[in-house]
């Protein structure tokens, strides 16, 4: 059984989203946009480290291996980490669009028990535009890119300027993240499209 609430289905006058003309080429490795970020960073040993790649149009690709660290029932993911990694594969969408954005609703199918070691090819997609808001969603196969669906959501993320942040996050993680040497991980995570 699947829907999607009225929330997030697109107002009429939502526009088709575009590419951003700095947008990573198609094919590129996006990185992590924040060492400790629990969906990306490397810098999280339980974390996910998922892994997004910029696809054609304004859309991803990624994949997530599930660990032992990772289970609910046994032996199986719990529901709430492949959330997460499908919020994760949706947040990598922004960087196409060169804004950034968080997370205001998000809803999950879980279509098949996903076991550990399970790799899950993930593909995520904008779909519409509407002032801040940026509808979109993400499957997640097993077995391959083509391979059965096991989760699918949609997604509303909303645009925010770099003070969401700056005014409420912790000051140690922000000055941190702000002194990060790597300049594209700074980039991506304080860039906001001028
Ligand atoms: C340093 C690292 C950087 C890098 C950052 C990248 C991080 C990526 C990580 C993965 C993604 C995450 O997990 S992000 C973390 C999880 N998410 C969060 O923590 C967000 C917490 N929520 C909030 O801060 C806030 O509610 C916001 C920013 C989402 C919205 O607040 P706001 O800015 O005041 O905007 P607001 O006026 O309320 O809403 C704007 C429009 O969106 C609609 N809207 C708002 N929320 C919703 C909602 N839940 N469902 C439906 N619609 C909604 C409103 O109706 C309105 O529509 P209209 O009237 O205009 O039509």
């Amino acid at each position: 059984m699947s829907g999607t609430s009225a929330r997030l289905t697109p107002p009429a006058d939502a526009v088709k989203p575009v590419r951003h003309p700095d947008a990573p080429a198609p094919g590129e490795l996006l990185g992590s946009h924040y060492e400790h970020c629990f969906g990306c960073g490397g810098g999280q040993p339980h974390g996910l480290h998922l892994q997004a790649t910029a696809g054609e149009g304004v859309n991803v690709t990624a994949e997530f291996t599930v660990k032992p660290a990772h289970q609910g029932a046994p032996g199986l993911a719990h529901g709430g980490v492949l959330a997460t990694a499908m919020d994760e594969a949706l947040g990598a969408l922004s960087w196409l669009l060169r804004v950034i954005a968080v997370t205001g609703r998000l809803e999950t199918d879980y279509v098949l028990p996903v076991p550990v070691d399970t790799v899950l090819f993930l593909e995520a997609e904008v779909t519409a535009v509407h002032g801040r808001k940026i509808y979109c969603r993400a499957t997640g196969r097993t077995g391959g890119a083509e391979g059965p669906v096991a989760v699918r959501a949609e997604a509303l993320f909303i645009e925010v300027k770099v003070e969401h942040f700056i005014d409420n996050g912790r000051p140690e993680e922000i000055q941190a993240a702000m002194s990060d040497p790597d300049q594209i991980r700074r980039a991506r995570a304080f860039e906001v499209n001028p």
